[in-house]
């Protein structure tokens, strides 16, 4: 008689068939439960309305994780046609119309279904600051125009207002730093530098800055678990629109006729309006008496010349703090890296300029050669540049030179620490990111709990434990197991 195989028990068979399938539905289970679910997304918009235009952004983020880190990012922008708002003082209703196109754009590309839960910004920067100062109430009247237009459209909209200086700064940084995973991860932060038309603003966390010398520059987060101390300042009037207009009145300050100007190429010749380069709080009481109503504008084209003529738009004579960049402001040592962004790098990228390890002499040398190169050379070397901005590059760059290393005292040591940057991982630089993250409590102040394992992790181990507790079951069954030594058979 042949012994009977215990393995071949119907209940041996019956518990092993048991196992497996308990094992592969425990794993199945371990890795459907924790799979991530189909992206849905949220969306947040923010025009920015600028002095010289204003720019509407779209910005993204997974709907399951609102409030978790490094997610958000820009899916379009669109440029709005024409001139900033500030600009439509005299006739506000064509400011709100000017928006239609790319609002129009907006309703496109968020999907319908998400139109009536997306919240719509407008934040308006130095442009509409100078206005403010100049005309209170055409501020509000063009504030007006843009609201009822914007609360026409299908999003939610948050309402319209001028940024301050330390907001615009202090957002600027924010967006940097959060594209670049920085404040999640704790690390050494980047400092912000904007350059507009009409403010430019510098921000940076330095270890010999509490805010304690000078309250007013001093912006303190708590973000992720760690605390900063920011120091940020926004100057009016240094923007390069407005830092020209300073520079020509520096040499109108007589009411000449004719101004030869070396931050203008040799051969260019404009004919230019006294009230038009006087229109703004920045130059207007130097408005000379008995000027005519205009001047021709010539080029001279000299580099050395122009950064004498720039640097006189600076004041370096007093300081009330320790120490100070210009103009009697407050700021501490720099430290770190910097993100130099919108026309620091639309400037720079022209004069191809970005690489920063270009020693500030070559740079100087380069920019001696560019202004004297004579105009029409330029416009036919460059027929597809807008020619206002071809006009002014050779102004731009001496102003940003001059800027950073005379305003803010970066030296041919720690210039190489400025990048300058457009995007950060398909993200414009600028203060719209972050205001939006603020204003949607989108970075936590605490550190986020994490699962202490990832999903790859996890699944390995559940089933690392279940292929275990099936080879113990199996053991144990030990006493049913076949004799290995070989039995004499009985026939
Ligand atoms: O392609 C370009 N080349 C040169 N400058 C540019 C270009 N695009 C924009 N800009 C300049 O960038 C600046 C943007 O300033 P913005 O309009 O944001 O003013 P704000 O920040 O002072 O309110 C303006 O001076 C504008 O002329
Ligand atoms: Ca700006």
């Amino acid at each position: 008689m042949k012994e009977k195989n215990p393995w071949h028990t119907p209940v041996t068979i019956i518990i092993t068939v048991i196992g497996v399938i308990a094992i592969v539905a425990l794993v199945t289970v371990a890795v459907l439960q924790n799979r991530p679910l189909a992206q849905k997304y949220k969306y947040g918009i923010v025009l920015d309305a600028g002095s010289s235009h204003t720019a509407l952004y779209i910005y993204e983020w997974p709907a399951e994780k609102d409030n978790n880190t490094g997610r958000v990012e820009q899916t379009h922008s669109c440029k709005v046609k024409g001139p900033g708002i500030s600009s439509y003082a005299s006739a506000p209703s064509r400011a709100g119309e000017s928006l239609r196109d790319c609002m129009q754009e907006a309703k496109l590309r968020v999907p319908g279904k998400r139109h009536l839960e997306t919240p719509l910004y407008l934040g308006a920067t130095a442009g509409m600051r100078l206005l403010n100062i100049e005309n209170s109430s055409a501020s509000d009247v063009v504030f007006h125009a843009v609201e009822e237009a914007l609360q026409k459209s299908p999003f939610s909209f948050q309402g319209a207002r001028i940024l301050s200086g330390q907001e615009e700064g202090a957002f600027g940084w924010v967006t940097v730093n959060y594209l670049d995973d920085r404040l999640k991860q704790g690390l050494e932060t980047t400092g912000a530098l904007d350059l507009g038309g009409a403010s430019t603003q510098i921000s940076f966390v330095s270890d010999n800055f509490d805010g304690s010398e000078s309250p007013e520059n001093a912006v303190a987060f708590r973000l992720y678990g760690n605390d900063y101390n920011l120091y940020t300042h926004s100057f009016l009037c240094y923007g390069k629109d407005q830092a020209l207009r300073m520079v020509l009145a520096q040499q109108t300050q007589s009411g000449p006729g004719t101004i030869l100007d070396p931050c203008f190429h040799p051969g260019y010749n404009e004919t230019k309006n006294y009230s038009v380069l006087y229109d703004s709080p920045c130059v207007s009481d130097r408005k000379p008496q008995g000027a005519p109503a205009t001047f021709t504008h010539l080029g001279k084209g000299n580099f050395s010349q122009c950064l004498d003529v720039v640097k006189s738009i600076f004041n370096f004579t007093y300081c009330r703090y320790s120490q100070c960049s210009f103009n009697g402001v407050f700021q501490p040592l720099l430290q770190g890296p910097f993100g130099a962004f919108s026309a620091y790098y639309f400037v720079m990228n022209f004069l191809n300029l970005t690489d920063t390890s270009i020693p500030l002499d070559t740079v100087r040398k380069k920019l001696t050669s560019y202004c004297s190169t004579p105009w029409d050379q330029i416009k036919q070397q460059h027929p597809d540049v807008k020619v206002k901005y071809l006009a002014e590059y050779c102004f731009s760059g001496t102003y940003i030179l001059t800027l950073l290393t005379e305003g803010y005292n970066f030296t041919s040591e720690s210039y190489p620490n400025i990048k300058f940057i457009k995007k950060i991982k398909g993200s414009d630089a600028g203060w719209t990111l972050g205001y939006m993250l603020n204003l949607t409590n989108m970075i936590p102040a605490e550190a986020p709990d994490s699962p202490p394992l990832p999903h790859a992790g996890y699944v390995s181990i559940v089933t690392v434990i279940a292929i275990l507790l099936f080879v113990l079951f199996i053991l144990s069954l030990r006493p049913l197991w076949p004799r290995c030594s070989k039995q004499p058979q009985i026939i």
